[in-house]
């Protein structure tokens, strides 16, 4: 097998230097990548879902994960624009004053993103190149200064968890920030790191550039922790919750273990969607109970949550239950609170799961030992773990010779530079696109009570319906 370079010999080509058609190191414009597939001629269906599944042909539309896009299932393709280096761009890099801003809650990688956007921007030649402090609250107090990235800055940024710009929630009004981009520091290039309430900022501030006619790039990043971003397979950040998540599941596993008529209960992240509590119940293989919002569930009644406690206690002698923090918040009072940013403050379901079961297990009279573990934070602010780690960094080494194979982190730069604008960037189906923002935060990605996966955790859980 012979190695390819990736940067072009002169002596490789005629006249000593290729031309674009013969150096095939870019992405070409009209380059897609296919998101879904919906068909029905007679009675055959191939549908894909929402990201991943482009490649299973159904034979029903019952199967399991079949979905169709229009109410006549008919024939729909679904394209995103392929992401990565284009040969031609659209701002000359020494013009360029490219700025960085982190929103939102902490997730794990924030600072590899970070660090990756700065190297490969200095690879495009750009040299202005900065940090706004504390998320969007960054543009509008005048207390808080912008901070100044090189490859020297960010080199170990990675090392640790956070954000090296730091983060919040709330803050100034769109047309504050588009003010203070333009007029007081004349960024043309914005990259966002954040969830959905970010991106709904991003586009918002990405029309207001639009609407008065400034040539500024607003590019995305998706960050949540809870994978709860719509077509793209997942989130950085996700891999590292499931990975340290199995730490407090393994302690809650222990502890009730360990203990005389133990139960464990571990409240993990996941505000609207369950896919942390999913996932890690499944790595674990330590929990009997798994809770998630999309799914309904009683605690009280012969169906619900304690009975089957109460059974498990009698049969296995311990259980350990694995608690998502938006499930179960019917069975709560609601607060009407709501955070900085407007999301609304939930009650803390594991600590009412906690109470609840301790109060029914002295009301029937049968001894138990409950523990509660809330790793939230713990877990929120961990480095980016290998897999994650490993999303950026291979992205990084790609980057510093620009091939078709640079992806995600590094490809939002391309974006960037390629004119794009209003646009974020993530993996579907295994390949990188660019992705319109109002599309991929119409609602929060939620786990499909009808998927293999939560049947997959079902089946290793042995949990039965709790309604
Ligand atoms: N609809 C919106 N329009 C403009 N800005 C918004 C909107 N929603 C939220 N923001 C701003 O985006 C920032 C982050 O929002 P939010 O706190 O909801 O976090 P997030 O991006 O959803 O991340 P996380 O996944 O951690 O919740 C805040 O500064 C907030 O003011
Ligand atoms: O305590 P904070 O910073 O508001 O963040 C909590 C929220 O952040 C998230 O982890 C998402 O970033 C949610 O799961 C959770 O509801
Ligand atoms: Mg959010």
């Amino acid at each position: 097998m012979s190695m390819t370079r990736r940067t072009p010999r002169t002596n490789d080509f005629p006249g000593n230097y290729p031309l674009d058609e013969d150096w095939h190191g870019y992405i070409n414009d009209n380059d897609r990548v296919l998101l879904k597939v919906c068909l029905i001629p007679a009675n055959v269906v191939m549908v894909a879902a929402a990201s991943g599944d482009a490649t299973i042909h159904y034979s029903s539309p019952t199967s399991a994960g079949a979905e169709c896009i229009d109410p006549g299932c008919n024939w729909v393709e679904q394209w995103v624009h392929r992401a990565g280096p284009r040969g031609k761009i659209y701002f000359k890099p020494e013009e360029v004053k490219a700025a960085i801003v982190t929103c939102g809650g902490l997730c794990p990688g924030l600072n590899d993103v970070i660090r990756q956007i700065v190297i490969t921007l200095e690879i495009y030649g750009v040299t202005k190149i900065v940090g706004i402090p504390y998320g969007y609250r960054g543009f509008s107090d005048q207390e808080l200064t912008e901070l100044p990235l090189s490859r020297r800055v960010v080199q170990n940024i990675h090392l640790s968890g956070g954000s090296l710009l730091g983060v919040s929630r709330g803050g100034p009004g769109v047309s504050e920030i588009v003010d203070s981009l333009e007029v007081e520091r004349g960024i043309t290039m914005l990259f966002v790191l954040g969830g959905n309430g970010t991106h709904a900022g991003a586009n918002a501030i990405h029309n207001e550039c639009r609407k008065r006619r400034l040539k500024v790039s607003i590019i995305g990043v998706p960050k949540t922790i809870d994978n709860d971003i719509l077509l793209m397979d997942k989130t950085f950040g996700f891999d590292t919750a499931v990975e340290e998540a199995q730490r407090a599941i393994n302690s809650a596993y222990i502890e009730a273990h360990s203990a005389y008529h133990g139960i464990g209960i571990v409240k993990l992240m996941g505000r609207d969607s369950g896919f942390i509590a999913m996932h890690a119940s499944l790595a674990s293989g330590q929990i009997d109970i798994c809770l998630i919002p999309e799914v309904p569930f009683n605690l009280h009644g012969p169906r619900g949550v304690l009975s089957y406690l109460k059974y498990l206690i009698e049969t296995k002698g311990s259980a350990v239950v694995c608690v998502a923090e938006g499930a179960g918040q019917n069975l709560l009072q609601k607060t009407n609170a709501t955070d900085a940013s407007g999301n609304p403050v939930f009650r803390d379901i594991g600590v009412y799961i906690q109470q609840e079961t301790k109060k029914h297990f002295k009301e029937i009279g049968v001894h138990a030992d409950v523990k509660y573990i809330d790793p939230t934070y713990m877990i929120r602010a961990c480095r980016a773990n290998a897999s994650d780690g490993i999303f950026c960094t291979v992205l990084a080494q790609n980057a510093v010779s620009p091939s078709p194979d640079i992806v995600a982190f590094a490809d939002i730069v391309h974006g960037a530079f390629a004119g794009y604008s209003g646009i974020t960037v993530g993996a579907c189906n295994t390949h990188y696109a660019y992705f319109p923002i109002p599309e991929v935060i119409a609602h929060p990605k939620l786990v499909d009570s009808n998927s293999r996966m939560w049947h997959r955790c079902l089946t290793a859980t042995g949990q039965p319906d709790f309604i």
